[in-house]
């Protein structure tokens, strides 16, 4: 009988992910493995991995491991690893706290962009409530960007929230196409190692709405880390400065799949809160795993 690998299956504001708990980094989740698993033909399915490792037992986690217990190595659907993942971050602590090991509170995680505390509401049954992640600062570069659809193009912010953003607002969501392709962006130079690039619209006063492309993952229902970029970019937009006018502000975020609710605070940290589910448990057939990357 063939080897299985437990895996879950769970998302956030419909940004999915396939969640494989390894404590002590003893599954080989080579490029190709991250692609079969998130293939939603052949495989599981998801917009990305959430490989939950100990901190100690993984080469780019073990300096944090004094801070954070968990690391959550996030591999994109294309198998390509990103520096951090907003989303997958509260599914990542939804994990931790079904697995009992942690409970609600303050939890820390480490990623690839440093080390995140997450906050886990306590509401209800566990599952329940939303989930608050410390994203971090935002940077913005300085430096005009481009982001081209078809015959349509728009200026962008160029935003840093450890993973890289390009902002467009436009005139209608739908004026980015149909996102099979990534949009073009230039200079190529901003975006070295490739880009997520956000399409946003006005709703209403601090209420805006979203698309994305992710890189690695093409078009997806939700980017939390995008959403903590359109609600800076926005605000710079609008003249709010929360360093300058020392007052937190507050974004509505529409995704696709969801609202994210984001604050930027006067020390320029950023707050990002959203639901986070598991729906679903089983077991990855390694054999299947093994041939799949061959
Ligand atoms: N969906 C994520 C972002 C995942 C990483 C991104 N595709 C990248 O390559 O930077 C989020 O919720 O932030």
């Amino acid at each position: 009988m063939s080897t299985r690998i437990a895996f879950l299956k769970g998302h956030g504001t419909e940004n999915d992910f396939v969640i494989v708990p390894d404590p002590e980094n003893a599954v080989d989740l080579s490029p190709a493995a991250v692609a079969a698993l998130c293939d939603r033909r052949a495989g599981i399915g998801g917009d990305g991995v959430l490989h939950v490792v100990r901190s100690a037992a993984h080469p780019e986690a073990r300096e944090m491991a004094d801070e954070a217990e968990w690391f959550m190595d996030y591999r994109n659907a294309d198998g390509s690893v990103a520096e951090m993942c907003g989303n997958g971050s509260r599914v990542f602590a939804r994990y931790l706290q079904r697995a009992g090991h942690v409970s609600e509170g303050d939890v820390a995680i480490a990623t690839r962009g440093g080390v995140k505390t997450v906050h886990i509401a306590k509401a209800g049954p566990v599952g329940a409530g939303d989930i608050t992640v410390g994203m971090g600062k935002a940077l913005l570069p300085a430096g005009e960007v481009t982001v081209s659809v078809g015959e349509r193009a728009w200026p962008a912010r160029n935003v840093n929230m450890g993973n890289p953003h390009a902002v467009a607002f436009v005139d209608d969501l739908a004026h980015a196409g149909n996102l099979f392709t990534p949009p073009l962006f230039t200079p190529a130079s901003a975006y070295p190692n490739g880009v997520n690039i956000e399409f946003v619209v006005d709703r209403a006063p601090r209420h805006v709405a979203m698309r994305v492309h992710e890189r690695g993952s093409g078009e997806t229902r939700s980017c939390g880390t995008g959403a903590c970029a359109v609600a800076v970019a926005t605000a710079r937009r609008d003249g709010v400065d929360p360093a300058v006018t020392g007052t937190p502000v507050t974004y509505t975020v529409d995704v696709p799949g969801g609202t994210l609710v984001i604050t930027e605070h006067p020390d320029g940290e950023i707050e990002m809160t959203g639901p986070a589910v598991i729906v679903a448990e089983g077991e990855i057939d390694a054999d299947w795993l093994a041939s799949a990357t061959r």
